[in-house]
């Protein structure tokens, strides 16, 4: 689609790579929704803010930026040997690798495109580089499919008039296409379903109000943005059938990390008897980690609580601040995992390796 065609923000690529000009593209976040600002970094340095600004953000989209920022990096290294050409791989993947530590997906890109530079040491550089050009693209395609699969899953839990919540943004917006959380919805809406969909505003970074209301409504669903401390009205006044909502990194017990405010949506889904799902692609399944207790928390600056969004500053100067990022949702309160492969019921431990196995058959299926 040409530029001038371009009419709504559905129709942009949320991260894509720019052949030409060898280039990450991604749609600038923290302008949306007043502005649609596309912006094309080939700096390292660039592409690492863009990922700790949260420029581009949720899960998936970071891995994918994470997959073709360290491509540009490999076409950038010119060493001659495997030894020196890896060496420099490396700093540049750690680099990367540092910009956020909870979503899983930044380090799962990252290591997906080491294990292609180890698995061809005997290559010469330039092929090296051309192998994780493909990765990085295929990394970038496969979200597409894991996404529709997560809707399809999504939307055998639901009924045609449901109301859904949702918190933060798990849309179009955090992944290459059709979101995780989102991904149902918009399938349901496909199908002639008129889901009415809450979306929390999400503080402190408002990816609720700013984005997921901005993308859903652009696409024509019922959407209403309440404030986060209203989530347990609407469940408690019956308006909502089921909540669905994005990972940043699921443990192997099943406890989810996800945007700050997730565990009491959860808590509230449990008192009022909504089911709560949690939308994962695989790749933000972290099996290494057993439980919530290990999932390392980002927290952010201060003036995101209280100066960002405010014409004054809204807090007393040197009053202290607590702001992390994401929040741990315990095992017990999610009704269901959905996945690309299915959706993981409890107990998580078991289900979970079920889902990876039928993963791994798929890709020798794939392969033969
Ligand atoms: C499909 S995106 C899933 C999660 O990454 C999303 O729910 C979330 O918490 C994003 O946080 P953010 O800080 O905006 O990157």
């Amino acid at each position: 689609m040409s530029e001038e065609t371009k009419k709504s923000i559905m129709d942009y690529d949320t991260v894509a790579l720019d052949e030409e000009n060898h280039a990450l593209v991604i749609i600038d976040q923290t302008q949306l929704p007043y502005h649609t600002e596309i912006l094309s970094l080939t700096k390292q340095e660039d592409i690492w803010n863009a990922i700790y600004l949260l420029q581009v953000r949720g899960a998936p989209a970071i891995g994918v930026a994470a997959a073709i920022g360290i491509y540009l990096a490999a076409r950038e290294i010119g060493a001659d040997g495997f030894d020196d050409f890896y060496a420099e791989f490396q700093k540049a993947k750690d680099y990367l690798d540092s910009a956020r530590p909870t979503a899983v997906n930044l380090s799962w890109a990252l290591k997906r495109m080491e294990q292609v530079v180890l698995e061809n040491k005997e290559k010469t550089v330039p092929e090296i580089v051309e192998l994780l050009h493909k990765e990085a693209i295929e990394i970038r395609e496969e979200d597409i499919w894991v996404c529709k699969m997560i809707g399809e899953y999504g939307l055998s839990l639901v009924k045609p008039d449901d109301g859904l919540l949702t918190h933060c943004n798990a849309g179009q917006l955090a992944t290459v296409k059709y979101g995780t959380a989102t991904a149902p919805m918009y399938l349901g809406h496909e199908r002639g379903y008129n889901f009415r969909i809450f979306s929390d505003e999400t503080r402190p970074l408002l990816q609720g109000a700013r984005l997921t209301s901005f993308e859903l409504k652009e696409s024509g669903l019922d959407v209403t943005v309440i404030c986060d401390n209203m989530s347990a009205t609407v469940m408690r006044n019956g308006w909502v059938d089921a909540v669905f909502v994005g990972c940043d990194r699921v443990a192997a017990n099943g406890d989810t990390a996800n945007k700050i405010g997730t565990s009491m949506v959860a808590l509230a889904a449990k008192r009022y008897g909504v089911p709560m799902y949690i939308c994962a692609p695989t790749s933000t399944i972290d099996l290494n980690t057993l439980t919530g207790k290990e999932i390392h928390i980002e927290e952010r600056p201060a003036e995101e609580v209280v100066e960002m969004w405010y014409k004054k500053r809204m807090a007393p100067e040197g009053v202290k601040v607590f702001n992390p990022a994401f929040d741990v949702t315990d095992h017990d309160l999610i009704a269901g995992i959905v996945t690309e492969y299915g959706i993981a019921r409890a107990p998580y431990t078991e289900s979970l390796k079920e889902i990876f196995k039928k993963k791994e058959e798929a890709l020798k299926a794939k392969k033969m």
